[in-house]
């Protein structure tokens, strides 16, 4: 597939390398008005990892994922601050294409969120709106993505019924698909399996787990053991002093094994938070 408009395609003065790690912040902090959600995150993922964003409600997870694709502009009265670096991109450059940066940085959410359209629409209307019209090119997108998703074999006869008859899980996976489609480098997925039952829970846990190495992939999860069974390394966040902070990060052994912070130990045991 020809990719279209990556997010530097414009602008080579949205170039950053300021450290050798494929996502970095340095001093990132975010306020929403005068409340301070977040401050000073210095923070390093390599390429093709998975991280679990873990912590307590309020401590600014997704408010810190929100800034990675820039989605915080679209809040009113929210300002963020410090530095992100993915690959070679430098995220807080004004210049940058915000549009196709969300397309190489793609967000899953919480609760799915397929459009009121056909199962076959769903992918392909974000295609289209990245320029791919040719019918046998999205064709061709949507089955691969499907089967990627492990959807196809549930789907294939009815593509042109409506998203929105599709099971929660089914759901979510299309809208994993739709973001798969895109062929970006980076997703963010909060909380993507908290809205789901047991079952489908732990088929988008395996289809994430199926996705390492291929994406660097960030998910905010309250449940410490997906984050110990899914993830590569761990970020521990935590309100102090009234906003929130990380607290400690690192390879899961040593988040819930051999944490190095005392509020880590605790957390990780199940004994605050
Ligand atoms: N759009 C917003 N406007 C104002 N305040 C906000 C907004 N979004 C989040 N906040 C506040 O910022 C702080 C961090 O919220 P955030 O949702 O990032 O935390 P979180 O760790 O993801 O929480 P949870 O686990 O409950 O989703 C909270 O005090 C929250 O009330």
């Amino acid at each position: 597939m020809t990719k279209t408009s990556p997010a530097t395609s414009s602008i080579s003065s949205g170039e950053a390398n300021f450290s050798n790690s494929y996502l970095v912040t340095r001093e990132l902090s975010l306020s929403y008005g005068d409340r301070l959600a977040f401050e000073d995150v210095n923070f390093e993922v390599d390429r093709g990892e998975i991280v679990a964003l873990i912590g307590p409600s309020g401590c600014g997870k997704t408010s810190f994922l929100s800034c990675l694709n820039r989605l915080t502009d679209l809040f009113p009265n929210c300002r963020v601050s410090g530095r992100i670096q993915i690959g070679s991109l430098d995220i807080m450059n004004p210049k940058i294409d915000s549009i196709a940066l969300r397309r190489q940085v793609g967000m899953i959410f919480q609760k799915p969120n397929p459009f009121p359209f056909s199962i076959w629409k769903n992918i392909a209307f974000p295609l289209k709106e990245h320029g791919i019209k040719n019918r046998d090119c999205l064709d061709e997108i949507i089955e691969r993505v499907l089967r990627d998703v492990g959807l196809w074999d549930e789907v294939k006869d009815r593509l042109k019924s409506s998203a929105l008859g599709l099971s929660g899980g089914q759901q979510q996976r299309l809208c994993i698909a739709r973001s798969l489609a895109l062929e970006p480098e980076v997703l963010l997925m909060d909380e993507p399996c908290s809205a789901l039952d047991p079952i489908s829970s732990g088929i988008v846990e395996d289809l994430i787990a199926s996705l390492r190495r291929k994406y660097t992939i960030l998910i905010v999860t309250h449940n410490l053991a997906q984050a110990k069974r899914i993830a590569d390394s761990a970020a521990l966040f935590w309100v102090q002093n009234g906003s929130g902070r990380l607290i400690e990060s690192g390879p899961v052994e040593q988040i819930f094994n051999a944490p190095k912070h005392s509020i880590t130990a605790a957390y990780a045991s199940g004994m605050r938070g």
